[in-house]
């Protein structure tokens, strides 16, 4: 039997516009770069170790993935999205990769499509990041809906999105930030699981991230820019010819990935750090983490394989894992740790 159709609700139309835009259309930031390029590693011709020695896995909030990669938080709320968020899940669940599903907003306003989110059943040793924008705690969300959408997913942690210039762009987006560290101090305090702050693709600065922490956040999520500008996409959703006028001229705000990533290693040497934002293979990847970041998330390149296959995402997954072994090899590393611990990436601009 199919499942009864109703009316799309508006939120509903904004997840398939997403989808579809980015597939469809360039919403990469024009100019702005992650900053990675800036850095080469150095060769290392004798490595000393053969390949099969080569160990690529860590754990990161307590739990064990086979390698550092994050598939980034993306979508749920349609049929099309349900069926991306499965294959995402399953490709997780072969390799043992983290996982995040897209803002769960919509389910809380349409519980029908919680579904959709529901991919615990084909990840069941997976480490799932639940979403919700930071902004919706002062729009009727509180702990009582948090804690419902970390449920659908049995979630291992809450990502709080922070997406001011994505909401100032976009139609009707929601655009009263006030006062939110305290409701996210109060969220921290109540919440059974860990809290990450994330923002979208302009990057959070060491300064920022520090005030996060200091509020009860667990880990960092950098969403740097460089990669996909959500300015560009919402551009792209326009009803009026100033939010397309903005979001062309915000296309490259925001602070760099690489920058991101140092200068909130530098403050804060000890926090969970989740590099993403413009990572596109697995030497991207590997330099993230040289830099200081534990793991490191993609979006657009597993939504694009997503939309293919599930084979698509096998090849992908094996690509990444591929450089990121080939980057230890070739600087005489075995682990992360030691690619962590060596000084073999040099600045070269
Ligand atoms: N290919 C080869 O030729 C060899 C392979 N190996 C294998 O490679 C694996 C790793 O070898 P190893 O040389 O120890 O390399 P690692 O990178 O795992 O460890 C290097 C050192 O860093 C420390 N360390 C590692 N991980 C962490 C962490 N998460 N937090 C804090 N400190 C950490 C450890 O110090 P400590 O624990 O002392 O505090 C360790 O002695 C082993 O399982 C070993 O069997 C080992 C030797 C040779
Ligand atoms: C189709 C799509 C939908 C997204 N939806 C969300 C979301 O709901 N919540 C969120 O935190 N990030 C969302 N993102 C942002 C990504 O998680 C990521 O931060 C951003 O796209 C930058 O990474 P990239 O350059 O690898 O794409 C979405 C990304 C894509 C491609
Ligand atoms: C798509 C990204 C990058 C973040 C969330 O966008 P939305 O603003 O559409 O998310 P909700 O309001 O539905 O939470
Ligand atoms: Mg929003």
């Amino acid at each position: 039997m199919n499942p009864p159709t109703t009316t799309p609700t508006q939120t509903q139309n904004r997840k398939a516009d997403h989808i579809r835009i980015c597939l469809e259309e360039d919403v990469q930031c024009q100019h702005v770069t992650t900053g990675l390029e800036k850095y080469r590693f150095i060769h290392c011709c004798l490595p000393e170790c053969d390949r099969t020695d080569i160990d690529i896995s860590t754990t990161f909030l307590g739990k064990q993935l086979h390698a550092p990669i994050l598939i980034s938080s993306m979508t749920g709320g349609t049929e099309r999205a349900g069926m991306i968020n499965r294959r995402l899940a399953e490709v997780a669940q072969q390799y043992k990769l983290a996982m995040g599903v897209g803002s769960q907003r919509v389910a809380l306003e349409k519980p029908q499509v919680a579904d959709t989110f529901a991919i615990r059943k084909y990840a069941p040793d997976v480490l799932l990041f639940a979403n919700l924008g930071a902004v919706q705690l002062n729009y009727q969300c509180g702990v009582d809906e948090c804690l419902r959408i970390i449920e659908i997913l049995e979630a291992d942690a809450l990502i709080l999105h922070i997406n001011p210039l994505q909401e100032f762009i976009q139609p009707r987006g929601d655009t009263n930030f006030r006062g939110l560290f305290d409701k996210i101090a109060d969220l921290c305090s109540k919440l059974p699981v860990p809290v990450i702050a994330k923002e979208v693709g302009n990057g959070i600065s060491g300064k920022m991230a520090e005030k996060l922490i200091s509020v009860g956040i667990q880990a960092i999520d950098v969403a740097g820019a460089g990669g996909t500008s959500w300015a560009l996409v919402e551009s792209e959703r326009a009803e009026t010819s100033l939010q397309r006028r903005l979001g062309k001229t915000f296309a490259d705000w925001g602070i760099p990935t690489a920058e991101c990533i140092t200068s909130i290693r530098a403050q804060l040497p000890e926090i969970p750090l989740i590099a993403s934002g413009g990572l596109r293979h697995g030497l991207d990847v590997a330099k993230a983490i040289a830099l200081g970041a534990d793991i490191a998330g993609l979006a657009m390149p597993f939504l694009q394989a997503a939309d293919v296959s599930s084979t698509a995402l096998q090849e992908l997954t094996e690509v990444l894992i591929a450089e990121i072994t080939t980057v230890l090899f070739c600087t005489g590393n075995r682990t992360l740790y030691q690619l962590k611990q060596s000084d073999g990436l040099q600045r070269i601009q």
